[in-house]
């Protein structure tokens, strides 16, 4: 369960605020997050994820309590717990499919890339009918394979939170609704919890819950 309370996060030099008096999440919902743009809805991931820490309040997730975590300990349940798609796919374009899929193995030294990986990596590309572009460059496939292969990558980890920034935001409505389902799949079948940020009322339909962040957002007025 991902419990927030009291929260409240600013960035320097800027004057938006987000104040979240009480929000939980329970374990394996599926939640929608909502809200005009610049209302906070990034900034949300940011702190779930332990990229931003909130200025004041309590922010726990599972048993992890992540005020009391320092940089290292944050980047560990980062890897550990998080799997995050985002919105631009950030695939790297000189790598093939299956490189941009174990790029989190390759990135951290923690991670052992060893055959059980590599055949996770197919066995999720399989799921999400992209196999056969395993070997290809990410300029040969389409818009809605490359949010695949992305999703593929945040999946690698088996994580237990699964975060996605407005991952339909480029697709067409068809893979729109297909990648919210293929996310949705996957995180029932994990137990995992998903938040996922959309604009698309569209596809509100399918999850258990849809959070408005409106209602957090506020602007201080500077002198
Ligand atoms: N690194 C930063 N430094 C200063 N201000 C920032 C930073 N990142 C975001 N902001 C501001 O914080 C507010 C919330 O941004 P955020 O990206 O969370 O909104 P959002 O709801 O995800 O927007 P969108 O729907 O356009 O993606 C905005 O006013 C934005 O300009």
């Amino acid at each position: 369960m991902i419990q927030i309370r009291q929260l409240k996060f600013g960035y320097p030099e800027s004057s938006f605020r987000l104040n979240i008096p009480e929000l939980e999440i329970q374990d394996a919902e599926k939640v929608a997050v909502i809200g005009p743009s610049g209302c906070g809805k990034t900034t949300l991931l940011n702190l779930i994820s332990g990229i931003l820490i909130p200025d004041q309040g309590e922010l726990t997730a599972g048993d992890v309590d992540l005020r009391t975590l320092n940089d290292s300990q944050r980047r560990a349940y980062r890897i550990s717990q998080i799997g995050f798609v985002f919105q631009e796919f950030e695939l790297i374009d000189y790598l093939n499919v299956r490189e941009n899929i174990l790029l989190p193995f390759y990135i951290n030294q923690t991670l052992k890339l060893d055959e059980s990986v590599q055949a996770r990596a197919r066995d999720l590309a399989a799921s999400m009918q992209i196999e056969q572009y395993l070997n290809s460059r990410i300029d040969q496939i389409s818009q809605g394979e490359r949010q695949r292969v992305a999703i593929c990558r945040a999946l690698l980890t088996q994580p237990q939170i699964l975060l996605a920034d407005e991952p339909t935001g480029n697709l067409d409505p068809a893979n729109k609704r297909l990648i919210r389902d293929l996310l949705l799949e996957h995180a029932t079948r994990t137990n995992a919890i998903l938040i996922m940020v959309t604009h698309d009322d569209r596809l509100l339909d399918e999850f258990d819950r849809t959070i408005d962040i409106e209602r957090f957002h506020e602007m201080v007025k500077t002198a």
